[in-house]
This record gives structure tokens, sequence and C-alpha cells, in this order.
């Protein structure tokens, strides 16, 4: 694998959590696989998991790491080719991608969507900056529209955890004070679409996700109708697509509750606002798998830098 920027660069889906799985009995297997090799991991946004669970995997695989609070320890970056630059912004994303690569073999970008303007969003001009201009592999720590990272954890836990073949899936939109991205909800639609599965996707009207990542797939509006027998149940928020960025409403009938999940385990990325997204019993309760899926976000990075590894060695 070249670069990791969706969940499509991983192939065969069901072989590579086969391969997560067993590095998470073996961590250590492939200790000589990254020495002398570093990743440098680029953060335009805050983060815990990502930030910990990335550094955890590339050591695991004998990596060096360095990290780096882009956002507010780098210079403000230019990416308009042609651009004069006699504003603000003092670095070029053609100078900054290469000096990059000259200190690190792989780049790891968290760059979240700004959510003023679908359009430069959508461009994902840091993940692609990067992607462009640099000289190694680049991996998707959340960008703009994707966090396939999240996305191969999150299938892992329901690996982990299904004790049917075909389980019942619903992705639930839940109430939030602040517009959040669609990165989250868009690459776990996409990694559903490659499983076993019966897939729902429940909000209220108004928050459809980009109907290019949601065509074909069954979307319910009564929430409770879309719960009914669900086996799994992922909890998140996002802000509008069709009105960008927006909170629409923050109706709290629609926070998941002990009594609407019924025996459906409980699936959330966190960082997770108790009581506005989901009431303390359900993360408190055995049936919550959240941080399983925290863990599993170190095996699910281990399998993609090894297979990056695998490719520059
Ligand atoms: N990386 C996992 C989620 C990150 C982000 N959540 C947030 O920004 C939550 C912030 C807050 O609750 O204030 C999101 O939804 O994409
Ligand atoms: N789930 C997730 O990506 O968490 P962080 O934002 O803390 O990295």
């Amino acid at each position: 694998m070249k670069h990791y920027l969706s969940i499509h660069d991983i192939g065969d889906l069901q072989t590579t959590v086969n391969e997560a799985i067993a590095l998470k009995k073996n961590p250590y297997q492939f200790e000589q696989l990254g020495h002398q090799k570093t990743i440098c991991l680029l953060f335009f946004n805050n983060s815990l998991r990502t930030r910990l669970s990335t550094q955890k995997a590339a050591m695991n695989l004998g990596m060096e790491v360095m990290v780096m609070n882009f956002g507010s320890e780098g210079w403000q970056l230019e990416f308009s080719d042609g651009a004069v630059m006699d504003g603000g912004k003092a670095e070029h994303i053609k100078e900054a991608a290469q000096v990059v690569s000259q200190y690190c073999d792989i780049v790891a970008i968290r760059a979240f969507a700004g959510l003023l303007d679908k359009k430069k969003d959508e461009a994902e001009e840091v993940l692609n900056g990067f992607k462009k201009y640099a000289s190694i592999p680049v991996v998707n720590m959340e960008s703009s529209v994707a966090h396939p990272l999240q996305a191969l954890a999150d299938t892992i836990t329901i690996e982990e955890h299904r004790i049917i073949e075909r389980p019942k899936v619903v992705l639930s939109w839940a109430p939030h004070p602040k517009p959040l991205p669609h990165a989250v909800p868009n690459s776990f639609v996409n990694m559903m679409r490659l499983q076993e599965a019966e897939f729902v996707i429940t909000h209220p009207k108004g928050y459809e996700l980009n109907p290019e990542v949601t065509k074909g797939c069954k979307i319910v509006h009564n929430q409770r109708q879309a719960l009914e027998n669900a086996n799994f149940v992922y909890v998140k928020n996002w802000s509008s697509y069709s009105e960008y960025g927006k909170v629409l409403h923050t109706d709290k009938n629609w926070m998941m509750t002990q009594e609407k999940l019924g025996d459906a385990k409980f699936m959330h990325c966190l960082p997770v606002r108790r009581n506005v997204v989901v009431e303390d019993a359900v993360l408190d309760s055995l049936q919550s798998l959240v941080i399983e899926q925290a863990n599993n976000r170190t095996y699910a990075a281990q399998v993609v830098l090894k297979r990056i590894l695998e490719n520059i060695k």
C-alpha cells in the first residue's frame, strides 16, 4: 500500500481485519520492520485517541515517532498555486510537504473540515497538498471527508463482537451543541458497504449525509423503528450537509438511551458528550464498546503502517 487516504486503499477488508486481530494478539511480531524508519504525525486539530494510538502502533513496529501540532506550532500554510504571499501565510505547501519528506519515511495528517465552505472542504487541500508534494506515503488521521483509521477500528470491533453472520447495524444521528464534520459517518458508511450486514441509517430530516456516500443505503427517519432488533448501534452527531455545516436542531429526543438501545451493543468513536449524545447508563454499561473501539485504533493503525512499511522496504 502506498498511501492510506480512504478505506478503499486497504484492499480486502476481511483479510485486513484478520491481520489486525493477529497483530493484537502478538503486537511486537514485526518490531524489526520499522527499525530506523520515522513517522511524522502532523495535527492541525485536537486529538487524544488518534495521537496516542498511531504513535503506539508505530512504536510496536519499531519506528521512531515525531509529533507536531502544526495548527498551533507550524507556519500558516498557503495552498494556492501562483499565490502572491504578502498576507498572513508564511509557507507554501510545496515547500512544507517536501521539507517534511526529508525528515521521515511516512507522514500522517489530521486536518478537519472547516464546515464553512463545502467546496473547499471537499477539495481536501491539506491532505491532497501533502499527497501531491510529499515524496513519502501519506496516512489520513481524519480529514475533511474521511476517517478511515476509525472505520477500520470499528470494523475490527464489530468483527470481535459479531455473534451472527449478518448483524443489523444502525448508524444513528444524535444531538450536539456544535457543528461537527461528516468524516466519521462517511467512513463508517463506506466501510459498512464492504461487509455482510443489514445496515440502516437514521437521522432527522435535513441531516442527510452526502447523497453520493449514502446512495442505495436504507435511511429511516423514525429512530425507534430503525433501532428495532439492532445488534450494533453506532451513534454520532454530524452537522447538516445540504445546509452545509449548520446545526438545524438539537432535539433531545434523539439522544441514545438504555431503553432505546435494548440489547444492542453501543458504539461511538469518542470523544462523546455525556447526556447529550448518549446517557450515562449506556456508556457505563457492559453494552458499550467505546473503550474497545479506542483500543482497536492501535491495531487498525498498525496494520496500515505495516502494509506501508512492507511497500517501502
Ligand atoms: N475524531 C473523532 C471525532 C472528532 C470530531 N469531534 C469533535 O470535534 C467533538 C468536539 C466536541 O464535542 O466539542 C468529529 O466529530 O469529527
Ligand atoms: N476517535 C478519534 O479520532 O479520537 P480523537 O479525535 O481523540 O483522535
